[in-house]
């Protein structure tokens, strides 16, 4: 992964760093442990921030729902983590996965990793099957590249069970992958990865590019991992009702940056962040009578606003809230957000808890 390149100047209002990051109890139980994780893409225009200062944790069998719009950084935040992003991507910050700082790894390294610990169920599974090779080669070379301790016999168990748990019956084990449908070779790509039985997943969008039948088998094969194997689950999709159905936790995230974290109930019951209340509003459900957009769209990330980068859309925003960086503020335990509306009221001066017209929003963001 490539380290500080073309670091972007840091804003003049920078947040303190994560508060977490002195006290972040390391026990032997945390899998993952992110801290100040800053991702960008250098382009002509300057660089994309991406993923700006976000800090999360992660145990083993835990399964954490990362929501938000369309280019808000989830996909990158999602690759980062594995160590799997294009040449074009800089990192800076702290991603210690098993004890060890992914940050700065060389890429041989952070390839080993993939596999044994790490998976990535892709938006569009890119097809790397062989066309030369029968399914059973490619699960038996992989089982065979990492774990070569596996006799015979248990690999073809394991690859049977893995395709068997994706729909696909044993007696196309010995078939090429020319004789699939697209959507079946998909689904064998997935077991690919899952037949490792990997310490951590990162499933991005497995469900968009899928049908619902594929939706429910990858959900149901994602909790018998996490039940059987302890294996962590980052989610990233657009469905909040697959994170309430089937996550522990969930980050809800804004023009880069984590606005809201903490147990699904909590989130969903009690969104403490007015994103996440719009975002929440905007979802569809048989209950709903009408459509709610939340007005606006999100940033530009070569050029975000100041201060909170919701608050131009943001229904709630005060004076504060261009002027100066929300810090993450515990809502109740384990739930936090980043929003002036929680305080710390002694970070707000006074009279800068006075609300924002939508007209003073554009004077301000000009000023
Ligand atoms: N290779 C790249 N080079 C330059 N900019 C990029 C690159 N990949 C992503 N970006 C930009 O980074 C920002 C975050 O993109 P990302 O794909 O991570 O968002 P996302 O939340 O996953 O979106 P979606 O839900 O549509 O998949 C966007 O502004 C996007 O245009």
């Amino acid at each position: 992964m490539s380290a500080d390149r073309d670091r972007p100047p840091e804003p003049e209002d920078a947040p303190p760093a994560d508060s977490r990051s002195e006290s972040s109890a390391r026990t032997s139980t945390e899998l993952l442990a992110v801290r100040d994780l800053r991702i960008w893409y250098g382009t002509d225009r300057g660089p994309v921030r991406a993923v700006d200062r976000v800090s999360l944790d992660l145990a083993p069998g835990q399964a954490l729902g990362l929501v938000g719009e369309s280019g808000c950084g989830k996909s990158t935040l999602g690759r980062g983590l594995l160590g799997m992003l294009p040449p074009a991507a800089a990192t800076d910050g702290e991603i210690r996965f098993q004890g060890r700082n992914l940050i700065g790894m060389s890429p041989a390294r952070l390839r080993s990793l993939h596999g044994p610990a790490h998976g990535m169920i892709f938006q569009e599974p890119l097809t790397r099957l062989d066309p030369l090779m029968r399914v059973s080669e490619h699960f038996e070379e992989t089982l065979h590249t990492h774990q070569p301790d596996l006799t015979r016999d248990e690999a073809r168990h394991r690859a049977l069970s893995a395709l068997r748990g994706m729909g696909i019956p044993p007696t196309r084990y010995r078939s090429y992958p020319h004789e699939f449908s697209g959507g079946m070779r998909q689904r064998i790509m997935i077991a690919l990865t899952l037949v490792l039985r990997p310490a951590f997943v990162v499933a991005d969008e497995p469900t968009t590019a899928l049908d619902v039948l594929v939706e429910a088998q990858i959900v149901r094969i994602l909790a018998d991992l996490r039940r059987n194997f302890a294996t962590a689950l980052l989610l990233i999709t657009h469905n909040l009702g697959i994170v309430a159905e089937s996550c522990d936790r969930v980050a809800v995230m804004y023009a880069g940056r984590i606005v809201e974290e903490g147990d699904v109930r909590q989130v969903f019951g009690a969104p403490a962040h007015p994103y996440t209340r719009e975002l929440l509003a905007s979802t569809i459900s048989l209950a709903t009578t009408e459509l709610h957009y939340i007005p606006g769209a999100p940033p530009d990330l070569v050029d975000p606003p100041p201060g909170c980068r919701f608050h131009p859309r943001c229904p709630e925003a005060m004076r504060v809230c261009p002027a100066r960086d929300p810090v993450d503020v515990e809502v109740d335990v384990g739930h936090r957000a980043a929003c002036w509306l929680h305080g710390p009221e002694s970070l707000v001066p006074p009279g800068m808890d006075a609300r924002l017209t939508q007209g003073a929003i554009g004077v301000a963001d000009e000023a």
